[in-house]
């Protein structure tokens, strides 16, 4: 099997409310992609649906073959866009927490990337900033060895001097058998560590393909494609 993820003609409704309109996509093992779209063109409604919480009003997900659920929860690695970790714990005690929960979980690697980022473990979460929380989460989902991450906004409260040198961090310690799924509006910041994106607009897809193909073919970057697209 090629593909880790594959929608089938799905369709989301909260009650009136079409957030997803028809999706076909299959996304190939081994890849970075990333998922791009304005607000409310339904980004978080299909991250939601890969990880099983929430179910597709027709069509359908698979992930590695499988509906999403306990299987797939195993081999997938996901950062949601809201923090769920509780603030009074400390980072290394997260960590232990991490290390109990996911048996893919790598102690030393998280420990690794804490220090590259000079994060000091035996702060409370409570007490760190935001880009530096945002960091210790994304360190903790990057720390599984998982066969896909799906990020949903992952750097935005990151100031721009430190995304670059975290996007190098994950970058160095992710598996190139791996697929990577980015949920973001930095696409500047992710377009060059990208292969593949996806263009969401109004629930469907308004385009996908190959990042080095679009910008040849379109000749400009993916960041001025997605501003003139997308000209409020
Ligand atoms: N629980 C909900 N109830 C009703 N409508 C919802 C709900 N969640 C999302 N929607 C609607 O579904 C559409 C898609 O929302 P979604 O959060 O998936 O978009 P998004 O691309 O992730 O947006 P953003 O970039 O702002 O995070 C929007 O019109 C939104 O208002």
């Amino acid at each position: 099997m090629n593909n880790i993820v594959k929608f089938k003609n799905v369709y989301k409704k909260y009650g009136s409310i079409d957030a997803l309109k028809g999706i076909n996509l299959n996304i190939p093992k081994g890849k970075i992609v990333g998922l791009l779209g304005p607000n409310g063109s339904g980004k978080t409604t299909m991250i939601k649906i890969m990880n099983g919480l929430l179910t597709t009003t027709e069509g359908e997900v698979l992930i590695n073959g499988m509906k999403p659920g306990i299987e797939t929860k195993k081999i997938v690695s996901y950062l949601p866009e809201r923090t769920y970790l509780n603030d009074w714990m400390k980072v290394k005690d997260i960590i232990d927490f991490f290390k109990d929960f996911y048996e893919d979980f790598d102690e030393i690697k998280a420990l690794q990337m804490l220090r590259t980022l000079e994060i000091d473990e035996n702060r409370r979460l409570k007490t760190l900033s935001k880009g530096t929380k945002e960091k210790v989460q994304l360190i903790l989902v990057m720390a599984r060895k998982a066969d896909l991450y799906i990020l949903d906004e992952p750097i935005g409260g990151v100031d721009p001097a430190a995304r670059s040198f975290i996007l190098d961090t994950i970058l160095k310690n992710f598996d190139e058998n791996s697929t990577l799924l980015i949920a973001t509006h930095l696409i500047s910041e992710i377009e060059n560590i990208c292969d593949e994106v996806i263009f969401l607009a109004y629930g469907e897809i308004a385009l996908q393909g190959n990042v080095d193909e679009i910008r040849a073919e379109k000749q400009k970057s993916i960041d001025a494609l997605f501003r003139e697209e997308f000209r409020c």
